[in-house]
């Protein structure tokens, strides 16, 4: 049977890049998506705005939800000190699969834990499971109607400390109305939106920062 376009991107990565280079894996992520077949990463663009984040806080403690082929996960864990540790969820198994060897090309497996589960099972067990106290950074880029409902149960879950930076990929395209409405609103965040474009495209897009104030 045909294989699948996340296969495909794995092919191109292990055709066209360095295993232990991650900057490789990243640029032949973008030239597949860019030149072969578009794909739903954060992409270079954007990718640049959430380096500029991941820099800024140097983060131990980082929560990516919906890692996909695993792109983002390669971008934030190459910023990370090896002392870091970034988790990443995934729900499906199919794209585990491919993001594991993605990130394992990368030769970055020692700082990320990819869990293959759903967000909403697997946030409320990050203390007693990881011994997670509460995250620097969390990266929202899965099913867009679950960033809300993952957020408030982050909040409920404890896992949020003053100072804690959610940044939101697709604030503009696809969209996430009823989440932007409640980090811009809520006095429990300070918000700001980071105008950008889709990935591999001119469309508008942009990444929404909001640090919560506790
Ligand atoms: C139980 C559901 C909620 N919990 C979840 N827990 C763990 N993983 C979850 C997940 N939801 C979704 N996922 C995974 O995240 C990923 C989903 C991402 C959804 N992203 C998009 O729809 C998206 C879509 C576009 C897009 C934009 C324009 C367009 F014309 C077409 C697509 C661009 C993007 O950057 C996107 O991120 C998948 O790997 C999925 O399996
Ligand atoms: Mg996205």
């Amino acid at each position: 049977t045909r294989s699948t376009r996340p296969q495909r991107l794995l092919k191109a990565v292990q055709k066209n890049a360095t295993r232990g280079d991650p900057q490789s894996v990243i640029s032949a992520i973008d030239h597949f998506c860019r030149h072969s077949e578009w794909a739903m990463n954060i992409g270079d663009e954007k990718g640049t705005i959430l380096d500029s984040v991941v820099n800024e806080l140097n983060p131990e403690k980082v929560l990516e939800l919906g890692t996909y082929c695993g792109y983002s996960t390669v971008r934030i864990a190459r910023l990370l000190p090896p002392g870091a540790r970034l988790i990443t969820l995934e729900f499906n198994g199919d794209y585990a699969a491919i993001a594991r060897q993605v990130i394992t090309w990368a030769g970055l497996e020692d700082r990320v834990q990819l869990v293959e589960g759903a967000s909403e099972d697997w946030i409320p067990r990050m203390k007693e499971h990881f011994g997670i106290e509460t995250f620097d950074l969390v990266f929202l880029d899965h099913w867009k109607d679950r960033y809300l409902p993952d957020t408030k149960l982050m909040e409920d879950c404890g896992l949020l400390r003053k100072g804690t930076v959610l940044l939101a990929d697709n604030v503009i395209c696809p969209g996430v109305p009823d989440y932007l409405q409640y980090v811009r609103n809520s006095l429990s965040y300070k918000s700001c939106y980071f105008k950008s474009h889709l990935e591999y495209t001119k469309a508008e897009d942009g990444l929404e920062k909001s640090v919560f104030l506790g």
